[in-house]
């Protein structure tokens, strides 16, 4: 199999059609995350349009991801209780049809959330969206990153992507310089974004729960993924722009994503 599979066309207009329609449904997007970027998470999907609740207490997180639009299920912080919540969440989620992302934050040394993100992997999400370090772990080919931080090229996943998507289901995207969503049988490659991403914490978090957000916004998960990246690269493009460094990066993101819309994503996404 090559490296780089043929790219699946997706045309531009599309793009614009999912985020019109994800800030039409203002999804209510339930995130279990880590306590890290909890506020951030929160603030860049209001800034977007949709709505965040971090419900994430066992009793309470299945019960609501019966009623959300779409869950986040985040590894990076896995404390005891929020691990019984999100087996809680995974559960409800399945069981109401509510499409739901996995990000499995730092997995590879560290025993309690690789073992959880094989169990969840396992369990049918809508998405697995990850740094390729991540992604190659979880696909059973790599040892893991450094921390929350990829070693691993978002080409060296690539292979290992298309395998992950075929075993279990899910469209996994691989985000990087340039991302790379698939769901197996289509590859798309996001251009653009911001190393300032990178700068900040949250950068990719933050792209999961915009990716639990275009879920309801199109019926095939594909374009939802594809369409919440480039929106997300866009709007990080335009921060870098309009700011001097990761301080004044983190305000302008949030404006960005406010501010940006549908036309101006149909004419600036570059997509492969
Ligand atoms: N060099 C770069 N140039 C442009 N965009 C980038 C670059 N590196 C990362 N990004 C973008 O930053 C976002 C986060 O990707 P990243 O790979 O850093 O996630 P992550 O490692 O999971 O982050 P987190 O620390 O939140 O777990 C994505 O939108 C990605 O496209
Ligand atoms: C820094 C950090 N540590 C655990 S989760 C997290 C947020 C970025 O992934
Ligand atoms: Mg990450």
């Amino acid at each position: 199999m090559p490296a780089i599979a043929p790219s699946y066309f997706l045309d531009p207009g599309v793009l614009a059609e999912t985020l019109d329609s994800m800030r039409a449904g203002a999804p209510l997007v339930q995130c279990l995350t880590n306590a890290v970027v909890t506020n951030f998470t929160a603030n860049v999907l209001l800034a977007a349009g949709a709505s965040a609740a971090m419900v994430d207490f066992p009793g309470e997180s299945g019960d609501f991801a019966a009623l959300a639009s779409s869950v986040l299920v985040n590894l990076g912080t896995p404390g005891s209780e929020q691990r019984a919540s999100m087996r809680e969440a995974v559960a409800a989620a399945t069981a109401a049809h509510t499409p739901w992302v996995l990000d499995p934050v730092a997995i590879g040394a560290l025993r309690i959330r690789t073992s959880l993100a094989h169990e969840f992997a396992a369990a049918s999400p809508t998405v697995i969206r990850g740094n390729p370090s991540e992604i190659l772990v979880l696909a059973g080919s790599g040892g893991g990153g450094r921390g929350v931080e990829s070693t691993d090229s978002v080409t060296a996943a690539a292979h290992a992507a298309r395998q992950l998507a075929l075993r279990t289901g899910a469209v996994v995207a691989v985000s990087g310089p340039t991302d790379l969503i698939t769901d197996g049988r289509r590859s798309v490659h996001v251009h653009g974004g911001s190393p300032m991403l990178t700068r900040i914490t949250g950068g990719g978090c933050a792209l999961g729960a915009i990716c639990a957000a275009f879920l309801p916004a199109h019926p095939d998960p594909l374009v939802a993924t594809v369409s919440a990246h480039a929106f997300y690269s866009a709007a990080a493009t335009r921060a870098e722009a309009m700011s001097l460094g990761p301080g004044s990066f983190a305000p302008a993101f949030l404006d960005a994503l406010h501010l940006l819309s549908p036309e101006q994503l149909r004419a600036t996404a570059v997509l492969s």
